[in-house]
């Protein structure tokens, strides 16, 4: 089943042209990483996917839906977008974590927060820590886990692994790959990581605002 489809897709910033015509479809369900040089547009396509900007032309679908009829509130809870530098609000780790239950109006599920966080190596980490003393890859695991506390369709996730030391970057992308497999999380990751890239299934990259399919490149 097709989960996400971008046709003629191009994105346009006063005269200089940022993406043009991208063409992609992303089945549910699977991993797709999309790799290339710096400044080739790979962010830009993930806002546009994220709805964080809006296309010049082209539209995306989302389960065959044009992205334009869902209302913002009902989009973001389906597709979800975590940026290479976490965006911590509040003043403890509870008031991210908090977050996703009172927008929400449900009580918060302390069981579950616990699971999560046990989940990418923070298992004993108090909520009432101020997110002013953490480190940046726990600043990046929790924003990560605040954005699945209830979980998206459609995972966005830009560079997270960037400048993670070896352990809590295997940590990162073990939950992912949970994420993926068995929660059935679509993935559309942008990443330079070797090890990620190797690992994750297919794989396009994006050159000077173009896309190019894996299958183009190796032949
Ligand atoms: N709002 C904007 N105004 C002007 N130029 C922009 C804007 N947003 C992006 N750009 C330009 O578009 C190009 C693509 O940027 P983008 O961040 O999407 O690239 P990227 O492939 O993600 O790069 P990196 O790997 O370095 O993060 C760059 O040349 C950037 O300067």
């Amino acid at each position: 089943m097709i989960q996400l489809k971008i046709e003629r897709l191009s994105y346009q910033v006063d005269q200089q042209v940022i993406l043009t015509d991208i063409n992609l479809t992303v089945e549910k369900g699977s991993y797709l990483t999309i790799t290339g040089p710096s400044g080739g547009g790979k962010s830009t396509l993930l806002r546009l996917i994220a709805d964080l900007l809006t296309p010049t032309s082209g539209t995306i679908l989302l389960n065959d839906q044009p992205l334009t009829q869902f209302s913002p509130n009902q989009y973001r809870q389906k597709v979800s977008y975590c940026f290479q530098q976490a965006t911590l609000f509040g003043e403890t780790i509870g008031d991210n974590l908090r977050f996703p239950y009172e927008i929400r109006n449900l009580p918060i599920d302390m069981a579950a927060i616990e699971k999560v966080l046990a989940a990418v190596g923070l298992a004993n980490m108090p909520l009432t820590k101020k997110i002013t003393t953490l480190s940046g890859g726990e600043k990046q695991r929790i924003a990560l886990i605040r954005n699945v506390l209830f979980l998206p369709e459609v995972l966005l996730l830009d560079e997270i692994t960037t400048g993670l030391d070896a352990a809590n970057k295997a940590i990162v992308l073990a939950f992912v790959q949970h994420l993926n497999e068995d929660c059935g999380l679509t993935i559309i990751a942008i990443t330079h990581d070797t090890e990620e890239l190797q690992r994750e299934g297919r794989q396009v990259q994006i050159v000077t605002g173009e896309l190019v399919n894996q299958d183009e490149l190796s032949r």
